[in-house]
């Protein structure tokens, strides 16, 4: 549905997108994840063609992309950044006008913004203007008016940037609704965990490159952590930190502030494998964690770097 070959995109000295390549297919959740600057925003501007790009294609629906392809604009739903709505219109007007400019036919519209308001929780808001609104109920609206005409492609850039709990759930509840009633739905976020709760494929960007794609099961697959376990304990010797990364399946130990953290493959038994070495030593221990890999755990594997730094 969406096909983006060897995009390249320099702001002066800077390259901000280095020969990108994505794939998205229909019926997808398609997650763009990446730390701050990684190029989440310029790819999304390129592929809307509201940005001049230097090398590369974007295809949409099978077609080249370009800033007079109006028919293919028409098909797409856009909900970026910055909120953008009139302060002059209420809440129901706002929805409509946005609706307005893709559905002509008053019947049709007056139901589909209807559709929208409920979708966005807004039931209580038609007649206010969006200043009265708080962060999470403006996101919220930004959001209603960008996918009220119930588009083919939903593009949305970090639509739960700092919204309240409560508003995110409900953003992300509708993203997936969306995507069910038949909308395929493009995602760029810097929090891992939205990513994997509602991406059914997520492509991880680092450097205006994708440096993985796949399911958050695949990504998970394609590094060597299988599981860190975490203790607390007191007064490690070298020794013993040396002989606990000779155990089997173990590959990283790290020992800092009383806390170990080792890294194995995926294996059974690491947990008790590491607590009957501490137990052996009489080392002691107080809680213990294990845990299964983060996609935070495999931009760190690729990149060496922290998702959030
Ligand atoms: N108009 C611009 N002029 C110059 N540099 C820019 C411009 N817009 C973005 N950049 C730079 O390009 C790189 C990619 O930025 P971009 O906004 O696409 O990243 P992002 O992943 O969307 O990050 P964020 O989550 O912070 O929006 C960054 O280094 C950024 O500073």
């Amino acid at each position: 549905m969406v096909e983006i070959k060897n995009l390249v995109k320099r702001y002066g000295d800077l390259l901000a997108l280095d020969h990108l390549n994505l794939q998205v297919r229909e019926g997808e959740v398609f997650g763009l994840l990446g730390p701050n600057g990684s190029g989440k925003t310029t790819a999304i501007n390129c592929m809307l063609a509201l940005l001049k790009y230097d090398r590369g294609t974007i295809r949409i629906f099978g077609e080249e992309m370009t800033p007079e392809s109006y028919h293919i604009k028409q098909q797409i739903g856009i909900v970026l950044q910055n909120v953008a709505v009139f302060d002059e219109l209420t809440v129901y007007e706002n929805i409509d006008y946005f609706c307005g400019l893709y559905i002509k036919e008053k019947q049709r519209r007056r139901e589909l913004v209807e559709e929208a308001v409920v979708f966005a929780g807004l039931e209580d808001y038609r007649k206010v203007r969006p200043r009265k609104l708080s962060g999470g109920l403006l996101r919220r609206l930004n959001i209603a008016c960008g996918i009220a005409h119930k588009p083919r492609l939903i593009i949305m850039d970090e639509p739960t940037v700092a919204v309240d709990p409560q508003s995110r759930n409900k953003i992300l509840e509708g993203i997936q609704e969306l995507n069910r009633q038949g909308s395929t739905i493009i995602y760029t976020s810097h929090y891992m965990e939205e990513v994997e709760q509602i991406c059914t494929r997520i492509a991880i960007l680092d450097h205006g490159r994708s440096i993985a794609v796949g399911t958050k099961e695949e990504l998970k697959m394609m590094i060597k952590t299988g599981e860190t376990v975490t203790i607390e304990a007191v007064a490690l010797t070298e020794e013993q930190l040396h002989a606990i990364e000779e155990l089997p399946h173990v590959f990283a130990v790290d020992y800092e502030r009383q806390l170990l953290t080792v890294r194995c493959t995926r294996a059974k038994h690491n947990l008790i494998r590491i607590l009957n070495y501490l137990q052996e030593q009489e080392i002691l221990f107080g809680r213990v964690f294990s845990e299964l890999p983060t996609l935070n755990d495999v931009f760190l594997e690729i990149t060496g770097k922290q998702l959030r730094d």
